[in-house]
């Protein structure tokens, strides 16, 4: 049941567009409640930690962005629940039903994460300073793109790409000086060019994202169609499905599958995970010194850390890895405590690390 709630401030009154059905028109902001507090949805901690680029910060604890059609923001109310206001949308009762499904709201992060902490007393301790980290569950086209922008690039242009190739859809509003958008279909992503990409800062990752269009609209069925029947694979199927497409890479395709296809044990690796798999996981194969040999992240090494994440935490490893991520962004890592639950590493492993850090004394 929808209630209003007491907060009825406005920072960033929402740009009104002529000869769309505005909701917010005329009209103070009214926050509707959710009915999730702030261990179930910390939004700063949700929206700016890299699941999605296509959400802004529009105000205090606020946060702004489409949810499909509908233009949306949320807020952190004072009592730590969250309230949401509707920009734009054509049908307010499909709006509400697509957001709680977006913010994955019949998933219980607190249930989660006393199982992730109790088979994990060092996840336990940084859990207690990040709670309320939620996976979202994206549109697949649009979270494909986002993260084929995403290989080797910082937040700031990834951000900027995003925002470019989301400006080509329909418009939703402006809200707090930025423009939304709903994401382009697969038709009007066919019209924007490599070279037109290539012109906006998009390097090498134009080619891929064309390529990718072109790749899901020969699907039989529609591209859309296809992408979204990933979410009924198993893990494996939705991974090879994403990597069938070029440019898409083992960490783009469990992000994919992670954010927007229901994967919940996905597990999206990178240098800073495979770090966290060494020390969490107490993984002797990637302590030795072979293993910093091995340290590209092929694909094999993905899956196999992967592997490990499910064996400690279970089938929604992807959400213990989002907590884990969120951990080391340069935006959080130096705000927390240092963990005082001590890292029991067999002995094995404390013979090769002593070796190995005497081989690096000796070379340096
Ligand atoms: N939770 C995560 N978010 C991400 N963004 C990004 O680019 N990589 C990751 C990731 O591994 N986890």
């Amino acid at each position: 049941m929808v209630e209003p709630c007491g907060s009825r401030v406005n920072p960033m009154p929402p740009v009104i567009r002529a000869n769309r059905k505005n909701l917010a028109a005329s009209l103070p902001v009214v926050w509707k409640r959710l009915d999730i507090d702030k261990s179930e949805l910390n939004l700063p901690l949700t929206f700016p930690t890299g699941q999605t680029f296509r959400w802004k910060r529009t105000g205090h604890l606020q946060y702004t962005g489409p949810v499909g059609p509908h233009l949306v923001s949320l807020r952190q109310l004072e009592d730590g629940t969250v309230g949401y206001h509707l920009h734009f949308s054509e049908d307010e009762d499909e709006a509400r039903i697509d957001l709680l499904d977006f913010l994955n709201v019949h998933i219980s992060l607190k249930e989660l994460w006393g199982e992730f902490g109790r088979a994990d007393p060092r996840f336990a301790e940084l859990a207690e300073n990040l709670e309320g980290a939620r996976v979202l569950r994206q549109e697949p086209l649009g979270c494909l793109i986002q993260f084929i922008c995403s290989s080797n690039n910082n937040i700031g242009r990834i951000t900027g790409m995003v925002d470019f190739i989301s400006s080509k859809g329909r418009v939703l509003g402006t809200v707090g000086g930025y423009d939304f958008f709903e994401f382009p279909d697969l038709e009007t992503l066919a019209r924007v060019s490599e070279g037109e990409l290539r012109g906006a800062g998009f390097g090498y990752r134009a080619k891929y994202i064309v390529g990718a269009v072109e790749a899901l609209a020969l699907k039989p069925g529609g591209g859309v169609e296809w992408l979204t029947s990933l979410r009924k694979s198993e893990l494996g199927g939705a991974i090879d499905g994403l990597r069938s497409i070029a440019g898409v890479g083992p960490k783009v395709a469990a992000c994919v599958a992670l954010f927007s296809l229901d994967k919940h044990d996905s597990v999206p690796v990178d240098t800073h995970v495979w770090r966290i798999a060494r020390r969490h996981l107490l993984l002797p194969e990637l302590t030795s010194a072979a293993a910093a040999a091995a340290a590209r992240l092929t694909p094999r090494m993905h899956s196999y850390v992967g592997e490990a994440f499910v064996r400690k935490y279970g089938k929604y490893a992807g959400w213990a890895q989002t907590l884990l991520f969120i951990s080391q962004l340069p935006s959080q890592k130096p705000m927390l405590p240092p963990l005082t639950t001590e890292l029991e590493l067999p002995k094995e492993v404390l013979q090769l690390q002593k070796s190995g850090n005497k081989r690096k004394k000796k070379v340096s």
